[in-house]
């Protein structure tokens, strides 16, 4: 595209030079610049591109885009184009460069606090389903519709973004699910983007350090939907939105007084008057069953994930994917196969009775979502292996300390990506949230892992968050390989198997005595057959839990009945899982996963006191 057409993108820049030279493509960073590139200089929080100016023209820049003016010398030799805002130019540019991609493509951003990646990978598999090709944009990975690749960031800089929305439409794709960050939002990372729909998933605490307060950060995930009218590619755009959230609430009223027709609200939820509304939640073993109403349609939604906050995920998919064109009924039918989320509650394996799950909480409100679904699992223990990031949000460190040691039995806190700080400030900072003394700082992740999985006995789970599907841990000076998965499975395969001493025997009978019916299956664990139990020298691999949905999982209700209460003390009637009934009628034999051996009599008290023994028992062994 030539320099003149080009500049036909940006009404409001003012351009010297010649303008015939073609433009080969565009970038932001001088490091990336190659010969007839056009280079946009951009005011960052570490550095000011302006500064780099030279040595982008040095590279060979076909023109220079900017907020100053240049100096005498430069502007006889280049071509200049004076802009107001050159993150929006750099997003126009990138897009009219790349074909204008979004256009062409169904686009779905998604954005909120959490659940973002989840509700992206559900909503990609929704549009593969219904047209073969889809894209996706996020956290874990960009999927160009034919090749996979690792992401950078959540929502990259406008030139890459522009680029990849750019493949996807090349590579046939008809539609695209694109996390929408509000670094990226801010940044105007997204500015050229036409939405045929917009999610906003919920909100809460994280980001602190860079948005500055909630009511910013709220201010900015606020802006995303604002842009929505102004877009002129797109007919009526639609605002889906989970009305449940209180922010969420407050969203749909502020867009709806601001904007009127302008943007087609569809809210989702379990309030009456959602759009989408989900009832009779039922929480499985395998996965969640519930009801769907919409537009007078009643839907039995099935998916292979549990949480209540994955209910909410999977709506958000089927009202995004109804927003670009897709039958709830389509939808509904391809989350019965949804995949696995790359570490999003990734089922590890289970061994001598304990069972691990890797989940990438890392605010509060996913760390008290993720031990509170685990929680109400009915293991005898919940053990939560946490840290936090470094140079990220230092507010969120206490409260997340407080709603992990409110949940669960037993905390391990320990390093997260530190960065540039010290590992064992940032654990201070955590501890100082604690609520309970039952947690131990081991920084060394990889030894806190292996801890958890070693002073679990039977029936406990351990979770550990907050790195979910990362293949790395970022240090102070280096970037290290790092995999929580990888890690968890050689501590489940490396655990001891338990030689039942004299004092447990009664354990076991009181087990027995509990449901004897049951306790042959107490030794037939579902996962059993997983590799973790293999004793070749073989690394143990992660086998998925056979598909969801071939069984009634209505007829698996909670035997014991009775007012139940949840681990925080709520009562969720109807709508409790319990782990341990939940299977107890399992059709297909030995295959059950049970989380019911052990003590249930000493939950709590009991770890507590036996943790510092078990640790010297599991050092002794290491020595
Ligand atoms: C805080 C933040 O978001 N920083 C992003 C930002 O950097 P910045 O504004 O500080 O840029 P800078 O380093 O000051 O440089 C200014 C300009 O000079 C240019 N430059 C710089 C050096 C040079 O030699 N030559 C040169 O041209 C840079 O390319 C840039 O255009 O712009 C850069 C280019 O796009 C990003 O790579 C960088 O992401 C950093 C690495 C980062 O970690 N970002 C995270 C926090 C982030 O964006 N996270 C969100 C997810 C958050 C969530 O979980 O919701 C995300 O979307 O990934
Ligand atoms: N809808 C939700 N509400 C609250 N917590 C959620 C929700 N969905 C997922 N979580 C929790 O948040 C974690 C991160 O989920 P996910 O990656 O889907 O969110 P995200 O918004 O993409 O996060 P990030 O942008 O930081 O990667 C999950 O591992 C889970 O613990
Ligand atoms: N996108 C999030 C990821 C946090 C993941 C956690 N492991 C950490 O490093 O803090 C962020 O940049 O805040």
């Amino acid at each position: 595209m030539i320099l003149r057409e080009l500049l036909s993108h940006l009404p409001k820049a003012v351009a010297s030079g010649n303008l015939d030279h073609v433009a080969k493509g565009v970038t932001a960073d001088s490091r990336k610049v190659k010969p007839g590139m056009v280079f946009v200089a951009i005011r960052g929080e570490e550095s000011d591109g302006h500064k780099y100016i030279d040595s982008a023209l040095k590279k060979g820049a076909v023109a220079i885009v900017a907020e100053a003016a240049p100096d005498a010398d430069t502007s006889e030799k280049v071509v200049w184009i004076h802009s107001n805002d050159t993150r929006v130019a750099l997003a126009t540019i990138a897009s009219a460069l790349a074909g204008n991609p979004s256009a062409q493509l169904r686009t779905v951003g998604v954005t909120g606090t959490n659940g973002k990646t989840t509700t992206t990978f559900l909503l990609q598999h929704i549009m593969k389903q219904s047209w073969t090709r889809a894209g996706l944009l996020g956290t874990i990975t960009v999927d160009d519709g034919v090749e996979r690749t690792e992401a950078t960031h959540t929502t990259p800089s406008a030139d890459i973004l522009q680029s990849q929305l750019g493949a996807m439409v090349g590579n046939g794709c008809r539609g695209v699910a694109m996390e929408v960050s509000s670094h990226g939002i801010e940044q105007k990372r997204i500015a050229a983007v036409q939405f045929d729909a917009a999610i906003f998933t919920n909100f809460s605490q994280d980001h602190l350090d860079y948005h500055g307060s909630m009511a910013a950060y709220f201010e900015v995930k606020k802006a995303f939907f604002a842009s929505l009218p102004q877009q002129d590619g797109k007919k009526k755009p639609v605002a889906v939105i989970n009305s449940d959230d209180l922010y969420g609430a407050k969203l749909v009223k502020e867009l709806g007084e601001e904007f009127g027709d302008a943007i087609h609200i569809v809210t989702y939820g379990m309030g009456a008057h959602c759009d989408f509304k989900v009832t009779k939640i039922k929480q499985q073993v395998r996965g969640t069953e519930f009801q769907l109403d919409n537009r007078g349609k009643s839907y039995l939604v099935r998916t292979p994930f549990i949480g209540r906050f994955n209910v909410y995920n999977t709506l958000a998919a089927i009202a995004g994917a109804a927003a670009a064109g897709i039958k709830p009924r389509d939808a509904v039918k391809a989350l019965a196969e949804a995949p696995q989320v790359p570490g999003r509650m990734e089922l590890i394996g289970t061994r001598e009775g304990v069972t691990v799950f890797v989940d990438y909480a890392h605010t509060p409100d996913a760390l008290q979502n993720v031990c509170a679904t685990l929680k109400d699992l009915g293991p005898n223990k919940l053990i939560t292996v946490f840290g936090c990031g470094g140079d990220r949000d230092k507010i969120k460190r206490p409260l997340m300390a407080a709603v992990a040691s409110e949940i669960s039995d037993l905390c391990l806190i320990t390093s997260d990506n530190p960065r540039s700080e010290d590992p064992d400030a940032i654990i201070k900072q955590i501890e100082a949230g604690m609520k309970s003394k039952a947690y131990r700082p081991i920084p060394d992740r990889d030894e806190a892992i292996r801890t958890a999985v070693n002073v679990a006995s039977k029936g406990d789970i351990v979770l550990i968050a907050g790195k979910g599907h990362e293949l790395y841990q970022e240090l102070a000076d280096e970037k290290v390989l790092f995999d929580d998965r990888r890690v968890a499975r050689w501590a489940l395969k490396d655990k001891p198997v338990a030689e039942l001493d004299e004092e447990e025997k009664p354990r076991e009978r009181s087990y027995d005595n509990f449901d004897r019916k049951d306790s042959s299956d107490f030794k037939r664990d579902k996962f059993s057959g997983d590799k973790s139990e293999r004793r070749d020298g073989e690394r143990p691999e992660y086998q998925r839990p056979e598909k969801y949905g071939e069984r009634r999982v209505g007829e698996q209700g909670d035997k014991r009945g009775g007012d139940r209460r949840d681990s925080r003390g709520g009562d969720r009637g109807g709508e409790r899982r319990d782990f341990r009934d939940g299977d107890r009628r399992d059709d297909r034999g030995g295959e059950r996963r049970d989380f019911r051996g052990g003590d249930r009599r000493d939950s709590r008290g009991g770890d507590r006191r036996s943790f510092d023994d078990k640790r010297k028992d599991t050092n002794n062994e290491e020595k």
